[in-house]
């Protein structure tokens, strides 16, 4: 099975490694080519790392990145069995690459999109093949996280479903089912909690220290809700609760009105080095 990501940012990065160290042959293909070289380059000092740390052999590593091709043409899709779409969170952006890889794909490709909130039963009717169109949510970091949601949309077909579950599980991930609704499991929950470390952020409550310390401390997470969310990408957290608040239509998914802030200020966390925290 010949695997195709698009977007070598930081999720699409993290599905090519994954997927490489699965054993398949993965193309990434991004819209420039410093893109593709940079997301390349990622893979291979992350892997270097855990050479370091002798969890991987040198001749491993080298196999895994030999599986690894990367791109700018998008005529690449002509011939892979699965299209992992790992782009920006824009559904009009999403629809032309899905409408754009409907055209190249062989018929029987199916096209999955890592979307963090967004409806796939929309993406796949941009599409003549909406029965192959399925959300295969992964979450980051994605070498490190088990999880993968996968989303049927409505007119996703069962055949596709379990293709894509066998192919999760051979990506060595545990895989929930979801029934398409926005921001589908863990999204729904877990970005509103972020959203409300920010509001106490704002109200003068705490500190983005002391609120990270406290939900460490006191619930128990392995990261607090500021440094989680820098790590996702500002942007990314307020698409999100943009698409929860739109689709479910309750105030209680507003936007932080400082989340809003930083994002226009272009402050989105690890990805441009500063966002509730430097780096
Ligand atoms: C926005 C969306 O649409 C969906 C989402 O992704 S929501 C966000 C979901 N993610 C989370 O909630 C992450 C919460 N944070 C954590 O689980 C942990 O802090 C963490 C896994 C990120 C780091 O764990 P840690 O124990 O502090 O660090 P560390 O010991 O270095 O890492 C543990 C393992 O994860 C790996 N890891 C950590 N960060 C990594 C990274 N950025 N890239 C790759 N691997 C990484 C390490 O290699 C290590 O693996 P080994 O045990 O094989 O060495
Ligand atoms: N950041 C996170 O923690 C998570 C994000 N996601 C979702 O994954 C998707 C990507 O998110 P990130 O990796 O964070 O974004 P990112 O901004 O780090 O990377 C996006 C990449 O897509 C590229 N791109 C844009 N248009 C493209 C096209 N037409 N073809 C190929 N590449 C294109 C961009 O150049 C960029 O490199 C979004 O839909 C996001 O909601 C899902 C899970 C977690």
């Amino acid at each position: 099975m010949k695997i195709m990501v698009l977007g070598a940012g930081t999720m699409g990065a993290g599905i090519v490694q994954v997927a490489a160290q699965a054993g398949f042959e993965v193309i990434v293909r991004d819209i420039k080519q410093e893109f593709v070289d940079n997301g390349i380059k990622g893979i291979d000092k992350g892997l270097s790392k855990m050479v370091e740390k002798g969890k991987m052999s040198a001749d491993d590593k080298n196999a895994v990145m030999a599986r690894i091709s990367g791109t700018v043409d998008m005529a690449a899709a002509k011939d892979v069995d699965v299209v992992i779409e790992a782009a920006i969170e824009n559904m009009d952006i999403k629809k032309a690459i899905f409408k754009e890889l409907d055209e190249i794909c062989k018929p029987e490709c199916i096209l999955a999109s890592n979307t963090s909130a967004l409806s796939i039963t929309e993406i796949g009717a941009a599409t003549k093949r909406a029965d192959r169109v399925i959300g295969m949510h992964f979450f980051n970091p994605v070498p490190a996280m088990k999880l993968i949601e996968i989303i049927k949309g409505a007119s996703t077909s069962q055949e596709t479903f379990n293709t894509i579950k066998d192919l999760s599980i051979k990506l060595g991930k545990t895989p929930v089912e979801i029934n398409e609704a926005p921001g589908f499991v863990v999204n729904r929950l877990l970005i509103p909690m972020l959203n409300e470390g920010m509001y106490a952020v704002m109200e003068g409550v705490a500190s983005p220290e002391d609120v990270d310390t406290s939900m460490k401390l006191g619930a128990g997470h392995p990261m607090g809700p500021l440094a989680l969310a820098d790590m996702i990408g500002l942007d990314i957290c307020l698409a999100i609760m943009q698409t929860l608040h739109r689709e479910f239509g309750d105030d209680k998914y507003r936007p932080c009105p400082l989340l809003v802030k930083m994002v226009r200020a272009g402050k989105l966390g690890r990805k441009t080095g500063e966002g509730f925290f430097k780096y």
